[in-house]
């Protein structure tokens, strides 16, 4: 048998956080680093103003020399016109360098979203895994750009200052040292807290996001319910946990800011007072020591700027920490089979429990369905019908035992192979946003308009699809025209015609159905099985009609097989399915006679 695949590895770190920064970066690592020294040139060239100034104080106007005065002029503005252009193409080229990372990395989690299994999204609210995809990868912006586009020339400035230090006068140079670790010590003490409220922000925005799409991804629920009040209230306690985790963050920030500062002054201080000294003493001449002092101002700008950056850093690595666990997240076990043949269906000694669930939904189920043939699946509500159906898609596996198909394992498949050829007709089936040729189509992307159309008309949903405003190109879903119960079935009816199914799962209506539209449904799979007389089929049957036409009926109740045989059969044992029968012919009654009234 199978192992289990687990649903999440162990949460990942900030180790696993920056290997994947590194991988993204790597392969483009020259480019970065060519884009932030140019950057830094440019800046660098900024500097060149007091130079002109010097030349035409000090050397022009003494000498009169006005045309000179002129070409000093041009020379100005092409430089700076240069100097402009320089600018423009390095900010923009870093820009679009970190937006060719962060697309590449959305486009990955998202691709990896998609493929997560069925458990995964019971474990999270499904508005934090997408907020893992939106919100965290663009919460990388900052700190790509910012280590794009400045760190690298950053770090260099400072490396060559100290160097120019060290050469002026060695004393005061190992001050500067001093100073440079004493800014980078309290950098390092807040890194650890800094990381922390990131990580709590990263995940108070994910609660925030959930919040907010569970309410309006049920916005008729919400309104039904006159509840816009309550979810307001849901939303704004997430919004105020948000807020206070941002307020914490920036007192720590306004703290290590502070304290980087006050070394930085500090040490300035102390360059001034012990220059001083060696200027009285040692003979170190004022000129030396106001240079140092400049210097000093210059090496201090580029080390406060790499020390915040490291508030960017942490900030980034936190969101990544989140891109990376689902980067790194299981995603569904298949195997390399492609061919699925039309075949039966068996299931041997299949257990299984919901992730987080309390008591088995399935438990120890046997049973087999001959190639071709249809069983009804029946039992009272709760009994384990829809689980069946889940796990025969691979929804879910089995926790012990195994379900085969065409004599293999359903785990030796690959994923879209098999699902390719289960068809499953559900009791609410779901409309995307697009025509309705789109949602037809859905089964079989590739499927030419006549195909769908003739899938439509088999599946007796041609005629109400023709009285739609613009026919089969009628936006349904979300924004568009809503569709009856009835005629949504009829729709993943369709759907499953259009597929080339090896097993169909047919999932009846228990209600919302009038008996005129059941009996159109009725036809539309009469229009189905002519099409597909080979399936295998499982109905979850609610209904006699349906279970009259079954080569099987299998009772189930508390996941377990009860009973299993024909209608007659099985109203003859008198047992547990024969009950169930005269529950719905009573509650058939008692539904004629208020009719009748
Ligand atoms: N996603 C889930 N997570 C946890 N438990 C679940 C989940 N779905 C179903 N269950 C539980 O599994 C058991 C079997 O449910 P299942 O939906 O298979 O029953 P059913 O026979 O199809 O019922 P019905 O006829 O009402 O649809 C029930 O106890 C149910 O509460």
């Amino acid at each position: 048998m199978m192992p289990r695949s687990r649903a999440a590895d162990p949460p990942r770190d900030r180790k696993g956080a920056l290997k994947t920064l590194w991988r993204l970066i790597r392969p483009r690592w020259a480019q970065a680093a060519s884009l932030s020294l140019l950057l830094t040139l440019t800046a660098a060239l900024g500097q060149v103003f007091p130079q002109f100034v010097r030349l035409v104080i000090d050397d022009l106007i003494p000498r009169g020399e006005g045309r000179l005065l002129l070409l000093v002029g041009a020379g100005m503005l092409l430089f700076y016109l240069l100097t402009a252009a320089l600018g423009y193409a390095a900010m923009y080229f870093s820009y679009a360098f970190t937006q060719r990372v962060i697309s590449e990395v959305r486009l990955e989690a998202y691709g990896k979203l998609l493929r997560l299994p069925l458990a995964r999204f019971t474990s999270e609210r499904s508005g934090s895994l997408v907020s893992r995809v939106v919100s965290d990868v663009n919460a990388l912006e900052t700190m790509i750009q910012s280590g794009a586009s400045r760190l690298l020339g950053q770090l260099f400035s400072v490396v060559f200052v100290l160097a120019v230090l060290f050469a002026t006068d060695w004393v005061l140079a190992l001050v500067a040292l001093a100073i440079v670790f004493a800014m980078a010590f309290f950098t390092g003490v807040y890194q650890g807290p800094l990381r922390e409220s990131a990580r709590r922000i990263r995940s108070r925005v994910g609660e925030l996001t959930a919040t907010a799409t569970e309410a309006i991804g049920n916005i008729g629920v919400v309104k039904s319910f006159a509840n816009e009040g309550l979810e307001y209230r849901r939303f704004e306690r997430d919004n105020d946990r948000y807020v206070a985790g941002n307020l914490e963050r920036r007192k720590q920030v306004g703290l290590m800011e502070a304290l980087v500062g006050l070394s930085a002054d500090l040490g300035l201080a102390a360059v001034l007072v012990l220059g001083g000294w060696l200027v009285v003493q040692r003979g170190l001449t004022v000129g030396e020591l106001s240079a140092f002092l400049l210097y000093l101002g210059n090496l201090i700008g580029p080390v406060r700027s790499v020390m915040f950056f490291n508030n960017a850093l942490q900030a980034g690595l936190a969101a990544l920490e989140r891109v990376d666990e689902l980067l790194h997240d299981r995603p569904e076990q298949e195997g390399g089979r492609t061919a699925v043949p039309h075949g039966g269906l068996s299931f041997h000694g299949v257990t299984f429990r919901y992730p987080g669930g309390g008591a088995p939904a399935l438990r120890g189920l046997s049973f087999t369905v001959a190639p071709g043939q249809t069983v009804a699946l029946v039992g009272p509500s709760g009994a384990g019908k829809s689980t069946v159906a889940k796990l025969v898609s691979r929804l879910y596996d089995p926790d012990e035992g195994e379900i085969l198909l065409g004599g293999f394992d359903l785990r030796t498949y690959a994923l879209s192979a098999l699902r390719g050829r289960v068809a499953v007709v559900p009791q609410e089936p779901t409309l995307f946003s697009g025509s309705v040729l789109d949602n037809i189509r859905y089964a079989k992307p590739e499927a030419a308009d006549d195909e769908v159309r003739e899938a439509a008309r088999l599946a007796n949903a041609e005629a109400f699809i023709l009285g739609l405003p613009q026919g089969f190109d009628t936006e349904i879903g979300e924004r568009g025209v809503k569709l009856s119960g009835g005629q949504k079935q009829r729709v993943a009816i369709a759907r499953a015609i259009l597929k080339e199914a090896a097993v169909l799962i047919l999932d009846e209506a228990t209600s919302s159905l009038d008996t005129e539209s059941e009996a159109v449904i009725q036809d539309a799979l009469a229009g189905l099985f002519e099409r597909r007389s080979r399936v295998t089929t499982l109905i979850i049957a609610h209904r006699l009609s349906t279970v009259l036409g079954a080569d099987a009926i299998l009772v189930l109740n508390n996941g377990q097989l009860v009973e299993r045989g024909t209608h007659r059969e099985l109203v003859a044992r008198r047992g547990l399915y024969w009950a169930l029968q005269r529950l719905a012919q009573e509650d058939g009654r008692r539904r004629a006679e208020v009719l009748g009234d």
